[in-house]
């Protein structure tokens, strides 16, 4: 089967969540987790994540990523910039309420393969994609970076994989996203230790491309970026990207449930709850 219709198919499981009406936002209409606005100067689309106060990552949020990326990919965009619209959070990553406490099995499964899906068609998008980290980008934060082509970053912030710090192990094609950007030595180490990098450590190991002072910037360098790929040939270059990501994309789409159930598991078990359970009260307190 050819990539393109290896990404578009997915276990007829999987399609049955993906594509049921259940857990739909009620306020879907009203907030849109999602802004997209086009650059007139570049023609780029701007992709914002707009989940206040911090992005952090639940289904409703995933759903209607994937959505707007579909939109993208039938637009034939020049290139896509994703940034946040939250104060100095790129985004904290997954939502923590959809991990703890005791999450419903179902609404986890749903969740779990939208989280996947996210990470399909922003890590296999045929469009350059670049993100504007412009602000912290912990855990699930720091997988939507990665999973972009190149990565620019305001000074001061903080970013990382901070998973293992609180017993929790990355998927698969979490590491394997992580290792398409650094050397396997330095994934190892920024993952085992779950050390969240400031800017410029980031840049030092090379988890990011370039730092920027503002927006302005940002915007200059993405240019830079793109333009790079102004005299390819769109399909050439997309066929091209695709090539270089598909084992890893292809290994997922053949084990999307067994990948859920698998992290559905880990989180039900009593010691992780009590883990996560303690994280968050941590996070709570540290404000009072
Ligand atoms: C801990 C479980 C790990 C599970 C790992 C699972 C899978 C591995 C595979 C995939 C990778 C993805 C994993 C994840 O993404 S898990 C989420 C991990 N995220 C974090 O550890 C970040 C936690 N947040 C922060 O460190 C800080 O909030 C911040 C991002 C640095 C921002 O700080 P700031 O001071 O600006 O804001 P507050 O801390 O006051 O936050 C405001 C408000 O939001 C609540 N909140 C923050 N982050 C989350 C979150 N991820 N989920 C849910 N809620 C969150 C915070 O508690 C505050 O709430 P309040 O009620 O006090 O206003």
């Amino acid at each position: 089967m050819n990539f393109s219709r290896l990404l578009k198919t997915t276990s007829a499981l999987t399609s049955r969540w993906l594509c049921s009406g259940r857990f739909q936002s009620t306020s879907a209409a009203a907030q849109k987790l999602v802004d997209v606005s086009v650059d007139s100067k570049t023609g780029v689309s701007i992709v914002s994540l707009n989940r206040k106060p911090v992005n952090s990552l639940s289904l409703e949020l995933f759903k209607e990523f994937c959505g707007v990326m579909d939109d993208l990919e039938s637009e034939k965009v020049r290139g896509m910039i994703l940034k946040s619209s939250c104060d100095n959070v790129f985004s904290s990553g997954l939502d923590i309420t959809e991990l703890y406490p005791h999450p419903d099995e179902d609404r986890f499964h749903a969740f779990w393969l939208w989280f996947q899906e996210t990470w399909i068609k922003l890590y296999g998008s045929s469009f350059p994609t670049v993100a504007f980290i412009n602000g912290h980008a912990p855990a699930g934060g720091c997988v939507l970076a990665i999973s972009c082509e190149y990565r620019i970053m305001l000074p001061y912030y903080k970013i990382g994989l901070n998973e293992a710090p609180v017993g929790i192990v990355a998927p698969d094609w979490v590491v394997n996203s992580l290792k398409s950007v650094l050397a396997s030595r330095k994934a190892e180490q920024l993952l085992t230790s779950g050390r969240l990098l400031d800017t410029q450590e980031a840049f030092d190991i090379g988890l990011i491309d370039k730092i920027v002072n503002n927006e302005e910037e940002a915007l200059a360098r993405s240019e830079e970026f793109f333009s790079t790929f102004d005299n390819v040939p769109k399909l050439a270059r997309a066929l091209t990207k695709q090539q270089v990501r598909k084992n890893e994309i292809s290994k997922l789409i053949k084990n999307r449930s067994n990948d859920a159930k698998l992290f559905l598991n880990h989180i039900l078990r009593p010691e992780t709850q009590k883990i996560i359970g303690s994280y968050f009260k941590s996070l709570k307190d540290r404000k009072k």
